[in-house]
């Protein structure tokens, strides 16, 4: 595949640009000179043909289809500044974009990353948000490929992630059919009881904490579930019984989980009982673990990693655990 190195603005063996003081903001230096820092020194792997610089950038798409999925981060509603470093802010942000494109059974090809700022933002904090954002992109088998900069009242990213799928199908979220196996890859409910942590200002658990401010999706699991035959698959963003409900209606079929295996760790106990709260809520009903739920025919093996939580039976689009629905709402909502 050719490849227009020749094209990409900043060479790749330009040093990383140096630290500035705290107090100098992205109003200070300017549009251009931030969209510099973001692109300097950075290496693009060979999937990225044309990187940033020019009125947009080229990436392989070998399979002849492009995976493509975004969402965004808005200030104090995905983040808030004094909970989380800018840098696992930029991870948290690609992570959850990356999810999408596994949960398609592809891999990352590239982010395209658009930045509003306010204008009094330091410069140090868009720094570290493309530490952030660069580390877990490669982390993702990627690279960040393009992106826009524009003046906003609140710190807004808006990610574009792109994907490949390698010759396979797509897994959709539509085809659970019932005989299949429920099964996950990934925790549930750490992120729950890391954000009431923080709510709660309670400083104890600190790992549970860290999984709410840096998801860390299996990327690898996406692909590997498709190639071991899964019917279905989705992200958890929204929560387990939300998103398995986004599989169960689109698919026409009802999931039963089991409650055995859902078991909370004593981890998530602790967090629960000490903030008075219910561990297998988070569990249940917490977003943002940004794991992988799919179903795989019963006589598939499945993949590394991925354990078995549930079944699918015929039906219309619920969930229930052990028979029973589930109390309360099953996710977060965002309005
Ligand atoms: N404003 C929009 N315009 C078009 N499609 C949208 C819009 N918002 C969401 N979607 C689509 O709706 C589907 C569900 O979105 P969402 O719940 O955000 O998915 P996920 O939880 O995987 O990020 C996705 O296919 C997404 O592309
Ligand atoms: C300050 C703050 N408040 C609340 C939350 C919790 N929260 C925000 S969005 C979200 C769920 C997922 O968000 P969404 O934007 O719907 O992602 P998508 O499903 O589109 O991937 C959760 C649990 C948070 N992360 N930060
Ligand atoms: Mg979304
Ligand atoms: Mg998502
Ligand atoms: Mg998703």
């Amino acid at each position: 595949m050719r490849r227009w190195t020749h094209c990409v603005v900043h060479p790749k063996k330009e040093p990383a640009i140096d630290a500035l003081d705290p107090s100098v903001t992205v109003a200070d230096i300017g549009e251009f000179a931030l969209i510099d820092r973001s692109v300097r020194g950075r290496v693009h792997p060979p999937s990225t043909l044309l990187g940033p610089g020019d009125d947009a950038a080229v990436v392989a798409a070998p399979d002849g289809r492009v995976v493509a999925t975004t969402d965004m981060l808005m200030q104090d509603k995905h983040f808030r500044l004094d909970w989380s470093s800018p840098r696992d802010i930029g991870r948290k942000a690609i992570a959850q974009n990356g999810a999408d494109i596994a949960a398609m059974g592809a891999r990352c090809t590239g982010f395209l990353v658009a930045l509003g700022c306010p204008s009094s933002l330091s410069v140090s904090v868009v720094d570290e948000l493309n530490e952030g954002m660069w580390e877990e992109a490669v982390r993702a088998g990627a690279a960040v490929v393009g992106g826009d900069v524009v003046g906003s009242t609140q710190l807004v990213i808006s990610i574009t992630a792109l994907g490949d799928l390698e010759g396979r199908r797509p897994v959709l979220r539509s085809g659970a059919r019932p005989g299949d196996v429920v099964a996950l890859r990934g925790d549930s409910g750490r992120s729950a009881a890391g954000l009431a942590l923080l709510e709660a200002g309670d400083v104890r658990f600190p790992e549970l904490i860290l999984s709410h401010r840096v998801p860390q999706p299996h990327y690898e699991s996406g692909p590997a579930a498709a190639i071991a035959g899964a019917t279905s698959m989705a992200d958890i963003s929204d929560g387990l019984v939300a998103d398995l409900t986004h599989i169960a209606e689109a698919s026409g079929v009802d999931v039963d989980l089991d409650s055995e295996v859902l078991t909370p760790s004593d981890e998530l106990n602790s967090a629960a009982e000490s903030l008075g709260l219910d561990a297998l809520q988070w569990i249940l009903t917490g977003g943002e673990d940004h794991a992988l739920v799919g179903t795989f025919p019963s006589t598939a093996t499945l993949p590394d990693g991925w354990r078995r939580i549930g079944r699918v039976t015929g039906g219309g689009g619920s969930v229930t655990v052990e028979g029973r629905p589930v109390e309360g709402t099953p996710g977060w909502t965002s309005f």
